[in-house]
């Protein structure tokens, strides 16, 4: 019997969004991945200063957001790893801890041409497939590596950056984040005060 394949999705999910929730399942419907697991990074080696909310309630939120869909996972693993958090050692940490499992990782295509100035970038494109969810004003590059595909999916015009500006402006968020992440970041006021 062939390995189960995971998908990994790292993002910052500060806070997720339909976006990130219409990439993770349609990786897991419409490639050949078994599932999509969503990795809550405390700090991205990119995002280091920004106004991210603490770890605990961005995990809350992706859990709130994935509830009674079996194909998505949410992760805590690198809470307990050094900040800021490098792909690398958290897919050394899953693949030890996961040895019958095969990952591929996940990115939107803005990712992409970053990729090269990633911890190891080398190593994760030698050891790892890479599935790349195209997003708008980041158009795949001509060339990409072998380890990349590209795949075809309806562009999705959303973003974290823009929820939590709409949410300081007193603009409605419905639809752009599930019903129940509405809920949670109206109830603790979540970008309304000073954070
Ligand atoms: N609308 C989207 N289309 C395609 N990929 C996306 C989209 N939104 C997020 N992603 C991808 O999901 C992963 C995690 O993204 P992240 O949590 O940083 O969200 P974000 O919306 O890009 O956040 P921010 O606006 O705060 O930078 C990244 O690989 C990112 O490229
Ligand atoms: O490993 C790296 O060097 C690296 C550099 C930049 C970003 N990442 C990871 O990529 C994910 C998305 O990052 P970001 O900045 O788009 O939120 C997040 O999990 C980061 O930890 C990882």
């Amino acid at each position: 019997m062939s390995r189960q394949k995971i998908g990994l999705l790292f993002g910052s999910f500060n806070p997720i969004h339909t976006g990130h929730l219409i990439l993770a399942e349609h990786m897991a419907t419409r490639t050949d991945l078994d599932a999509v697991w969503l990795v809550v990074s405390p700090q991205s080696p990119f995002k280091v200063g920004e106004d991210l909310l603490p770890e605990a309630d961005r995990y809350a939120l992706v859990e709130a957001a994935i509830a009674g869909n079996d194909r998505l996972r949410v992760l805590d693993v690198e809470f307990g790893l050094p900040k800021p958090n490098f792909t690398i050692h958290t897919l050394d940490v899953l693949a030890k801890q996961y040895p019958s499992y095969e990952f591929v990782v996940l990115m939107g295509g803005d990712n992409l041409p970053g990729l090269p100035r990633w911890k190891d970038a080398n190593r994760i494109l030698t050891e790892y497939a890479l599935y790349v969810y195209p997003r708008p004003g980041s158009p795949a590059p001509a060339d990409v590596p072998t380890a990349v595909t590209i795949v075809e999916a309806p562009l999705l015009d959303i973003s974290a950056t823009f929820i939590r500006a709409s949410v300081r402006s007193g603009k409605s968020i419905r639809y752009l984040v599930p019903a129940a992440v509405e809920e949670i970041i109206r109830n603790n006021r979540y970008w309304q005060q000073s954070q």
